[in-house]
């Protein structure tokens, strides 16, 4: 080290103001020239004492100690040099001053284990990790310039971390209220509040090196408000530490039922899953009503027939892969179901029944309940598929390729505009990590395909249905895809990105091998944090068409939507006044003001399809609750948290009322629309009275809605 030191600055003089003055010492056989900053009668007095303390033998290190310390400077020997505990150096190479100090603490980096503990650190984020900078973006400045903890831990141009996609697209946190108030406080408070070491499972922690270990969580802490929790997959938080029991019952019913389509249609138990599963998809509705030209589609209309024939081809894959079955005569070309009921004997169907759980098509799943049937393979089966098709094949259904235009993003699907419809792809079952995050698998598919179908169901009013609204986005088909992106998609997506800037990772790194599901949905229009409302008229519609909806697919289903932010309640307008519901019997005209509200994303939804109850463990993403306080959206989770006592299985509608204390607030405090003073007295009244109701179905019943419901005549 000091034979780097060509000139010492000696930090101690403080006055930089000063001339800096030359001076020469020889000292140890070093000669070194002193650039040092003093006054200058200072510096005569010290050269003298210094020289006198040489000249009579004294030790440099009495000299550097002389409580003066400009004396020691001028002694200086490379013992003092080590005895000078705040010295800053310069050297002037070529007439270009370079900070050697730093020069030195860089080069000890590089040379000692400090950094590379640093860079295992920042690796655990990202293998590619760039240098750290604080970078707040421009999405992280709240409507007045305050910084809404959307600080980026990373380079500015690297793909961001959930948290800041949670913000600005699934409308996680974003609606930090008072953020500004106090920033630096929520920061450091942010900090204290700590987060698990080792979120998600997937990072490393340094072991050996306490100090820089205390540090690095501390920076977790921090993270842990400015990333938003994905709770959106038991797996993809800890699918070490899942094992089958915390998948729902679901797959036991699934399996009857391809069982009772493999063995016999006739035979089928008579169930609402299989009323919903064979159920034809929807049609396609023009977008925002009936105002626009309807487009002319290829719709995929499913018939049972078609459904049949795609059973049959699963069939047949079944049964050539069961030797044990060699005996079964099936008929399997699928033209004929009466067929099929005649040749098929109860004993053979009891075969099948053990053949089936002996199946496992290339299964890797043990969690797929107590069978190895395949989860891809009933994926398939629910959709109707009896393999995947590719990503433009089930696109070309919908529109001409070429006019795709990518239209959102979430955590785990990209959405895109293809004719009249949008289609949302979730990448399933893959090993790479797509956003930061594991990819889901077909099971939690299954799931909120089964989920989706059953809401589907309550768009149908044949018959008179005791239960009826179109507010939940219409499923209109569900694909397994498969194949790496089509260039069409990739020009979308990178246009998308050019004007917006994705915060999800560039689609063309999908190998060829990839599983897709895609949702076929109607065009819901814009989501509420985005959509200008207009007046109190519409913000009074968008309430009562949530209330309804949720009312009657409580009675329905006990639906609890469990995630209904504004980035999940999508508005479009239409010519249309008023809007049909019936809840429970009982026919209501709702008042609309010409808007039209869907809800979208159901992955955290809990639903009674009459024989499953699907719903997602929230107890098992504790990092869904710490986000920050004051933020509404955290505050509705955690108050869930309490209703349900963390259990997430049982049937709590109170959760909807939370979500509708949320939208109240959300219109009171993020929403500007015309209003005076007594609609807002009139929605502060409104918080007050649906704090005391425990189910969206006394919530409609409330006096803010009856202007805006008439009640007509009874179903029956
Ligand atoms: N039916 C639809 N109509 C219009 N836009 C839609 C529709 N479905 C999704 N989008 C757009 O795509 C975005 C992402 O959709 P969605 O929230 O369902 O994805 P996700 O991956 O489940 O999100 P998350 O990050 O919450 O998991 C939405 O915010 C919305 O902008």
């Amino acid at each position: 080290k000091m034979n780097r030191i060509e000139m010492v600055n000696a930090s101690r003089f403080d006055d930089y103001s000063q001339p800096i003055e030359d001076a020469s010492s020889e000292c140890g056989g070093y000669r070194r020239h002193y650039n040092y900053h003093c006054k200058p009668p200072e510096a005569f007095i010290n050269g003298v004492i210094s020289g006198l303390g040489w000249l009579i033998g004294l030790p440099p290190f009495i000299i550097s100690n002389h409580p003066s310390p400009h004396l020691g400077i001028c002694s200086l020997s490379p013992s003092t040099l080590f005895n000078l505990d705040s010295i800053s150096m310069t050297s002037k190479l070529g007439g270009k001053a370079i900070d050697l100090w730093s020069e030195l603490i860089a080069s000890e980096a590089s040379e000692g284990q400090e950094e590379a503990r640093v860079e295992e650190v920042y690796r655990r984020r990202k293998p590619t990790q760039k240098p750290v900078h604080v970078v707040p973006s421009k999405q992280n400045l709240g409507s007045n310039g305050c910084n809404v903890h959307r600080v980026s831990l990373v380079a500015a141009d690297s793909k961001r971390i959930s948290w800041n996609r949670a913000l600005s697209v699934r409308g996680r946190a974003s609606i930090a209220i008072e953020a500004c108030i106090d920033r630096q406080l929520q920061h450091k408070q942010a900090k204290r509040k700590g987060k698990p070491a080792l979120p998600k499972g997937k990072c490393v922690q340094p072991t050996n090196f306490d100090k820089e270990r205390a540090y690095f969580q501390e920076v977790d802490a921090f993270e842990l408000l400015e990333e938003s929790p994905s709770p959106k997959s038991f797996s993809t938080w800890t699918s070490s530490q899942f094992d089958s029991a915390t998948v729902p019952s679901l797959c036991s019913r699934i399996e009857k039922w391809l069982i009772s389509k493999k063995s016999n249609y006739s035979l089928a138990p008579s169930s609402t899953l299989s009323k919903i599963l064979e159920t034809p998809l929807g049609s396609i509705e023009p977008i925002g009503g009936n105002h626009l030209e309807k487009f002319k589609l290829r719709t995929p209309e499913k018939s049972s027939r078609e459904i049949d024939v795609h059973f049959c081809s699963i069939q047949r894959r079944f049964v050539s892969s069961i030797n044990d079955l060699d005996d079964l005569e099936i008929e399997s070309n699928g033209d004929n179901r009466s067929n099929k009921a005649e040749v098929v004997s109860t004993e053979d169907r009891e075969d099948i029944e053990v053949a089936v759980k002996k199946l496992s098509l290339a299964s890797t799943s043990t969690s797929f309940h107590d069978y190895n049937l395949d989860p891809l393979s009933a994926l398939l089966a629910v959709c109707g598929q009896s393999a995947p098709s590719t990503l433009k094949d089930a696109f070309s259904n919908y529109c001409d390729p070429e006019t795709i235009v990518k239209v959102g993003e979430g955590t785990y699907g990209e959405a895109f505009r293809a004719g009249n419809t949008v289609c949302k792809i979730v990448p399933i079952d893959g090993d790479l990590q797509v956003n930061g995050e594991i990819q889901k698998r077909s099971e939690e598919l299954l799931e909120e395909v089964i989920l989706s179908r059953t809401l589907n169901s309550l768009r149908s009013n044949e018959n008179g249905a005791d239960n009826f609204c179109t507010t939940f986005i219409r499923t209109i088909d569900l694909k397994v895809c498969q194949g790496s992106y089509d260039s069409v998609l990739i020009k979308a997506w990178e246009d998308w990105d050019e004007k917006h800037g994705s915060e999800n990772d560039h689609p063309k790194d999908f190998p060829e091998k990839q599983c897709y599901v895609v949702f076929v949905l109607q065009h819901g229009g814009k989501d509420l944090e985005s959509f200008v409302l207009l007046n109190y008229d519409e913000a009074q519609s968008l309430l009562v068409q949530v209330t309804a909806a949720l009312a009657i697919a409580e009675a329905a289903y006990e639906f609890e939507h469990r995630d209904l932010h504004w980035g999940n309640v999508l508005l479009s307008r239409n010519d249309s006044k008023a809007l049909q519901f019936t809840l429970e019997g009982k026919n209501m005209t709702v008042k609309t003001f010409g808007l039209q509200i869907s809800i979208i994303d159901f992955t955290l939804s809990r639903i009674n399809t009459g024989e499953d109850i699907l719903f997602l463990d929230l107890s098992s993403d504790p990092y869904l609750f710490k986000g920050p306080r004051g933020d509404r959206q955290s505050e509705t989770y955690r108050k869930m948290k309490e209703v349900t006592g963390d259990c997430w299985e049982g049937s709590f509608p109170r959760t909807n009322v939370l979500w509708l204390l949320y939208l109240v607030d959300i219109l009171l405090l993020k929403k500007s629309f015309e209003r005076s003073s007594k609609h807002e007295r009139e929605l502060r009244a409104l918080k007050k009275r649906l704090d005391k109701y425990n189910s969206a179905k006394e919530a409609i019943y409330d006096p803010f809605f009856s202007e805006l419901i008439v009640l007509s005549s009874s179903v029956e």
